[in-house]
């Protein structure tokens, strides 16, 4: 539904005319409907872009520019040519499609090839169950033919710096405190009560991990090894919402690729449907600099001195990128899109690869997860096993996952620190084992990586439903699309394939495609109403005193006036 609430600033919640009066809905309800009426973008028929006189002729011209080949872009791109929208250019950073669903070559087998590792997305995460829908990641593995294996988290076992010992009692007593936290959640949403983290929900369902390291493990394992950020900065409410529509709306199980093309096999396999080999509307090794936009088009300049005039342009990129000021915006983004874009959140997720002499492998390979507890939290809490039947037997592979801090720790250190750190935890992990040097070891620093800076998104309490729509939300010509927009699936490969196909089919009505919605701006909040409205902070509430003074001659609001 590409409508929306667009509120002025005289009808939201924080303004002097408090919601349930008769003159605020009246106001309010003015304004709804003048939005519904007027903020359609013209559609234009289907022809051949011209070359604006602005940039002397010298830019590439085309109906649309996707901006970035990852799966978002890739489903767009794909989604315009199934509407017979077959004049666009896809732009991208990289020699390759794939963005973060990305590979590498590892170690070496015993004919000295090497064998391919994910150092990004590597799970499917909920396949489907009969008679509900199924994700559609999955359905292009298969179609595609991916090798991959169900992971048996129940295969673990779990240590400290005493070796191995039995903590996993832990988790009964973390998911009860998860249910509390789950069903409260639900209660919030429905009552309309406020957000809150998931530190707090956890509290009150009576989970208190501080100081043990072996629970510290355990929720480090259950949550920051799913969303790649703690608890305290994690929203309640849309963490639970975002587990369940990929959880429950699809399957509990998780599908590891284990294929040594590389799990991007798919989105070749769907590049491959629409574009020729060698296609010239993919320009890889394209860097974007700068996007200047209005509403007759989009012009895209690139670090190369290459630009590219559209007459609409789709984003992907990460929030990370869209964060760093990689990427500058002519006119500069309204505060609106600013602040959901410096909101939402983009963790880090580190895979750190070791090789060992494979008939020197030390841990049990019939077990496919460890969990290792230490006194810091998250300190390479989490290892799988490759070496495990199922995966890449006798490979001699095992590999440690660290997320944010850890990830900013080792991001920013030698490879041989890192390698120093891992090495004495696996001596404390198996004591009674001799541990080899290893033969490769590797890691991607994600929060360095120029066009990512981050690995995924995740949503903070404080962000409510209209102030992500803002992170969707278009200006103008241009569009924004990629996992992070997603609401019920932020993440996950499915968020960023269904972000699109969604804005990949509003581009391809704006452009003239038929059987299509309505060609419409997209909902967006311009002030977003706070839970306490201003003229609220007064002293019978508690609120004492001006704390919105600021020294000089800035306007005073709050405290009653
Ligand atoms: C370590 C890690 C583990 C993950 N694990 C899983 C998992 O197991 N399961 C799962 O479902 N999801 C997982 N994810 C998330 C998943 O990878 C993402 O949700 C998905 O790949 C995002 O796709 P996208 O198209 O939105 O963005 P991207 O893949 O980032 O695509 C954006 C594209 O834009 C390009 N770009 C950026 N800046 C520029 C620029 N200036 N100029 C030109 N091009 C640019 C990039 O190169 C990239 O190709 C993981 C991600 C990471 C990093």
């Amino acid at each position: 539904k590409p409508h929306g609430f667009k509120g002025s600033q005289k009808c939201r919640r924080g303004s002097q005319k408090l919601p349930n009066s008769p003159a605020y809905d009246e106001l309010c309800t003015a304004t709804v409907r003048t939005y519904f009426t007027t903020t359609t973008i013209r559609p234009e028929p289907y022809a051949t872009a011209t070359v604006s006189s602005s940039t002397g002729g010298q830019c590439k011209s085309t109906k649309v520019a996707v901006l970035g080949a990852g799966v978002a872009g890739i489903t767009a791109a794909q989604v315009l040519s199934n509407h017979s929208v077959t004049d666009f250019l896809i732009l991208e950073y990289n020699t390759a499609i794939g963005g973060r669903c990305r590979a590498d070559k590892f170690g070496k087998d015993r004919d000295g090839d090497p064998y391919t590792v994910e150092l990004g997305a590597n799970w499917i995460q909920g396949t489907v169950t009969e008679g509900g829908p199924e994700n559609p990641i999955w359905t292009l593995v298969k179609k595609y033919g991916v090798k991959n294996e169900f992971t048996n988290l129940s295969s673990l076992l779990t240590y400290d710096k005493t070796g191995q010992v039995d903590y996993t009692d832990k988790f009964d007593a973390f998911d009860a405190a998860y249910s509390f936290a789950e069903e409260d959640a639900g209660t919030g949403i429905l009552m309309n009560f406020q957000d809150r983290d998931l530190r707090s929900a956890f509290n009150l369902g009576g989970w208190t991990p501080k100081g043990d390291p072996h629970a510290m493990a355990i929720e480090w394992y259950e949550m920051d090894y799913e969303y790649a950020q703690i608890p305290d900065v994690s929203s309640q409410r849309f963490t639970t919402a975002n587990f369940n529509s990929t959880f429950y709306g699809f399957s509990e199980l998780n599908q590891f690729s284990t294929d040594q093309r590389g799990y991007n096999t798919f989105l070749h396999g769907q590049a491959s449907e629409f574009l020729e080999d060698n296609d010239p509307r993919l320009l890889l090794n394209t860097i974007v600099t700068n996007i200047s936009y209005s509403d007759s088009g989009v012009t895209i300049y690139n670090s190369d001195g290459s630009c590219v005039e559209a007459d609409y342009a789709i984003t992907t990129f990460s929030v990370g990128v869209l964060q760093s000021n990689a990427v500058t915006f002519e006119p500069p983004l309204p505060d609106w899109k600013n602040i959901a874009i410096n909101t939402m959140q983009i963790g880090v997720y580190t895979k750190i690869f070791l090789q060992f002499p494979p008939d020197q492998a030390f841990w049990p390979k019939d077990t496919e997860n460890f969990i290792y507890a230490s006194k810091k939290r998250g300190y390479y809490t989490a290892w799988q096993n490759l070496d495990h039947p199922k995966y890449i037997p006798g490979s001699g592979i095992i590999f440690c996952t660290v997320t944010t801090e850890q990830s900013y720790a080792v991001d920013n250190q030698d490879d041989e620190i890192t390698k120093a750190e891992v090495l004495a935890v696996l001596r404390e992990m198996f004591p009674n084992s001799t541990i080899p040097e290893p033969i490769a070891f590797m890691y991607p620093r994600w929060s360095t990586t120029p066009w990512a800076y981050g690995s995924y998104s995740n949503w903070p309490p404080g962000l409510s439903l209209e102030g992500h729509q803002n992170l969707r939300a278009n200006i103008q010509r241009l569009f924004f699309a990629g996992e992070a927009t997603s609401a019920e699936f932020y993440g996950y490969m499915q968020g960023a394939y269904f972000e699109g196909k969604n804005i990949g089919e509003l581009v391809a009505a704006c452009t003239g495609g038929i059987g299509l919605p309505a060609c419409m701006d997209m909902a967006r909040y311009e002030s977003l109403g706070g839970d306490t409205p201003v003229a609220a902070y007064v002293p019978s509430n508690g609120w004492m005193q001006t704390s919105f003074q600021t020294i000089g001659d800035v306007d005073v609001v709050g405290g009653g006036g």
